[in-house]
């Protein structure tokens, strides 16, 4: 039998005949969640069990006048309080207003070898009315929704490539295996007009449609303990300016905006490696990479904008083969695709609101060490008991993992004594 065609049970045990796979680590695969077993089994190749994250809570997320508690799957200390933060901040100026392009989808299919490549595009643009035939029948069910062709373009590239780009409405899906099945069936459709060779007939993950967030801020909703309102709007507006012009800083302005967003993404179930695709490829459209996010200041107010593409389903994919996906979605009040895209770029400016106030003000280590002091403390072996005492001896002294291994011991020994003292008494 082959490996992929065993349950995650033997292949854990193929796995520990083979001497990759210990024991102690099998059962930590192997351990229970809430993945039904058809799930765990049958939902990705290989699987030998489960991989669980903490599910955090951005808290009180106001986007477009409704509050939203929004799920994120995330393994970074201080990711989560951030956001919130950044929500606390943002719901006390009214919150985020959120807006989101028609969704669509878009596929190519591109031809080569072909005798006469300007002929073979007006045979193309002939035969459009064919074409939203084709598309039609490739999945009846987009069409009865109110879905399929928008349109069609035709181009020529490097004088040799024919490339036909289908616009698709998916609707609620994401639409990439949508995408996919209609190229597909629109190649094996113009392969009989022409005597070119399809090359390839798939979706692109280019940005299609654009979210927009925005969020006005009264400047003295901003200051931190030592820091005055004003001070930091300015930095804010600064470090903007800077990421425009430095690449280097854009990077890091966007992860600390992509932070939330992949978590709240994977929470819902939807596909992290589309988003970042697309965001990567927005972020260098111009050429030279740029922010997803500007901040300025507008008559007295901090004003900060975000613009990305987020490329998601509210039904499909995975979504409904995981239950807690479907929860998230529930918990987060995302009623329908727009709504779920509208709040996750809401998260991601707030996100990214709460890291540049932390950096224009006391530097992001004061923050976020506060909060990685746990993941030391438990990456040191502390249990639920010892965290408390070896999260503040770290707070106190060096945060690191060597540190924290001796700080345990300190901590366990003197319980030791503790304890045999109490003995002595008894
Ligand atoms: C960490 C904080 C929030 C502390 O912030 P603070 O001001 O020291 O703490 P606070 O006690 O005044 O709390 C303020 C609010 O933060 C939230 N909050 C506070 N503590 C918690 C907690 N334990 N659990 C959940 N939420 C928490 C909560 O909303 C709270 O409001 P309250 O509810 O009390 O009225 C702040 O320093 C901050 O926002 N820092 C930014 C941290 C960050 O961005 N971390 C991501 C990792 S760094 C990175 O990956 C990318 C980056 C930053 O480099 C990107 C870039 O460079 O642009
Ligand atoms: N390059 C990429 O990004 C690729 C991604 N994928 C994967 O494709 C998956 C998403 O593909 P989809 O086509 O979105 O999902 P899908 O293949 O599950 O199709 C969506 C299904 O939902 C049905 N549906 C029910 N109610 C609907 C509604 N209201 N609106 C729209 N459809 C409705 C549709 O009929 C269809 O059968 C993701 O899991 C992604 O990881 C697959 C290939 C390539």
């Amino acid at each position: 039998m082959k490996f992929y065609e065993k349950t995650p049970e033997e292949r854990r045990a193929q796995l520990i005949r083979e001497g990759s796979l210990t024991q102690a680590d099998a059962r930590l695969f192997a351990a229970k969640s809430s993945l039904p077993a058809a799930t765990e089994a049958k939902l990705i190749e290989n699987s030998i069990g489960e991989f669980s994250l903490p599910l955090g809570i951005a808290r009180n997320l106001l986007v477009n006048g409704q509050l939203h508690q929004v799920p994120l799957a995330n393994e970074e200390p201080s990711v989560v309080a951030a956001a919130s933060n950044g929500a606390r901040i943002a719901a006390e100026n009214g919150g985020v207003v959120a807006r989101v392009d028609p969704h669509q989808v878009v596929a190519e299919v591109v031809l080569t070898d072909l005798a006469d490549v300007k002929a073979a595009k007006q045979t193309i643009l002939a035969h459009q009315a064919e074409i939203k035939a084709v598309v039609a029948a490739a999945h009846p069910s987009m069409i009865q929704r109110g879905g399929g062709l928008v349109g069609v373009t035709v181009s020529v590239l490097a004088n040799r490539f024919l490339k036909i780009r289908l616009t698709l409405d998916p609707k609620e899906a994401m639409g990439a295996n949508y995408a996919n099945t209609v190229a597909e069936a629109v190649a094996a459709v113009v392969k009989t007009w022409l005597n070119g060779t399809i090359l390839v007939s798939i979706l692109t993950n280019a940005p299609a449609e654009l979210v927009t967030a925005t969020v006005q801020l009264d400047p003295t909703t901003l200051a931190t303990k030592t820091v005055p309102g004003d001070v930091i709007a300015k930095k804010i507006v600064q470090l903007s300016e800077l990421a425009f012009v430095d690449p280097e800083r854009a990077v890091t302005h966007n992860k600390g905006i992509l932070n939330g967003v992949i978590g709240a993404v994977l929470a819902t179930g939807n596909d992290t490696r589309a988003i970042a695709a697309s965001v990567g490829a927005f972020a260098a459209a111009s050429g030279q990479y740029q922010p997803l996010s500007r901040w300025v200041m507008h008559a007295g107010k901090l004003e900060g904008t975000l613009q990305m593409p987020l490329p998601l389903g509210a039904v499909g994919g995975a979504i409904g083969a995981l239950p807690v996906a479907q929860a998230a979605r529930r918990l987060g009040g995302y009623r329908d695709l727009a709504t779920m895209q509208q709040v996750i770029a809401a998260l991601g400016l707030v996100q990214n609101l709460a890291a540049l106030r932390a950096l224009a003000g006391p530097g992001i280590q004061a923050g976020h060490m506060k909060l990685q002091a746990n993941a030391l403390a438990i990456a040191a072996g502390a249990d639920e008991r010892e965290l408390p005492a070896l999260v503040a001896a770290l707070r106190e002294g060096q945060m690191n993992l060597a540190h924290a291994k001796t700080y345990l011991a300190n901590i366990r020994s003197n319980q030791k004594v503790g304890q045999s003292k109490n003995e002595n008494r008894d």
